[in-house]
């Protein structure tokens, strides 16, 4: 639980907190100052319209490009010029749009391979023996976590859209990480593909930060308990659901037209 102030406001440190953060691919600037700070434990939405630059937002809390200038920072730490596999092991952990898995290999190693690699594993023989078991038993805690243990042996590559999905989130969550990135973990599903993803993040995501991208507004407003909106690389509104719903920057620049399309 959060420390709090007589005002109400939380004292902890954030999970993460970006201040400042610009990036330009050559003389675009895509990132163009971004405020934002996402308590520990917190659910938090990025949503924006194409080419806002929430994947680019996502690649810079990573690791995965340098900023241009400004900070990011995990529980207090500052990221600048670390590699995603330190920031990683620092306890944040990404899935991707593409589904990212190992199609040949069972759905078990999938997920025991990254547990494998979040443990920072070198090979030793006697190491492995020793660790053998538990990470069978971390592995099949994940399956079951994710509802693909009666997949267990099945190459991954078999599996329905919705599973791999479901697997990807598995292999995201495998090394403990406490702040978890989704970036839009139910593109491309059915309705009921989608409640089923939804149900499982929320599971999977209990009493850890989430942040995910995401375009299905019943998903945003369903599971965020902050939502930002991301427009030409800015952040127009941070808020909960009801907060950015009712804000008219919002609804002029992105949500309005997004909600009449849904409808
Ligand atoms: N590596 C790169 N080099 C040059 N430009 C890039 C690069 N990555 C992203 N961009 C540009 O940055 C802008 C933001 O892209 P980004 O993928 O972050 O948007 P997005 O909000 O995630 O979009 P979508 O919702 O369609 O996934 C786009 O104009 C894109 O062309």
């Amino acid at each position: 639980m959060n420390a709090m102030t007589q005002s109400g406001l939380s004292t902890a440190t954030p999970a993460l907190q970006i201040e400042d953060l610009r990036k330009s691919f050559g003389k675009a600037e895509i990132m163009r100052g971004v405020n934002l700070s996402i308590g520990a434990g917190e659910r938090h939405a990025v949503i924006g319209p194409n080419g806002a630059g929430k994947s680019t937002l996502f690649n810079l809390i990573t690791g995965r490009f340098p900023p241009t200038s400004g900070t990011v920072r995990l529980h207090g730490h500052d990221l600048a010029g670390l590699a995603p596999f330190q920031i990683n092991r620092m306890g944040l952990s990404r899935s991707f749009q593409i589904t990212n898995i190992f199609p040949k290999m069972s759905v078990f190693e999938n997920v025991r391979c990254s547990l494998l690699w979040a443990q920072g594993y070198r090979y030793s023989f006697w190491n492995m023996v020793n660790r053998s078991r538990a990470l069978t038993h971390a592995a099949e805690e994940i399956l079951e976590q994710i509802n693909l243990t009666n997949r267990r042996d099945l190459p991954a590559g078999v599996l329905s859209y919705a599973e791999q999905r479901a697997l990807e989130i598995g292999i995201t969550i495998a090394g403990g990480a406490n702040v978890i990135m989704l970036d839009e973990p139910t593109a491309g599903m059915s309705h009921s593909e989608t409640d089923y993803i939804m149900d499982l993040i929320r599971r999977v995501t209990e009493n850890k930060t989430l942040v995910m991208v995401e375009h299905d507004m019943g998903v945003v407003f369903g599971l965020a308990d902050r939502i930002s909106v991301l427009v030409y690389g800015e952040i127009i509104a941070t808020g909960t659901p009801e907060e950015v719903r009712a804000n008219p920057k919002v609804q002029e620049a992105y949500l309005g037209a997004v909600l009449e399309a849904d409808h």
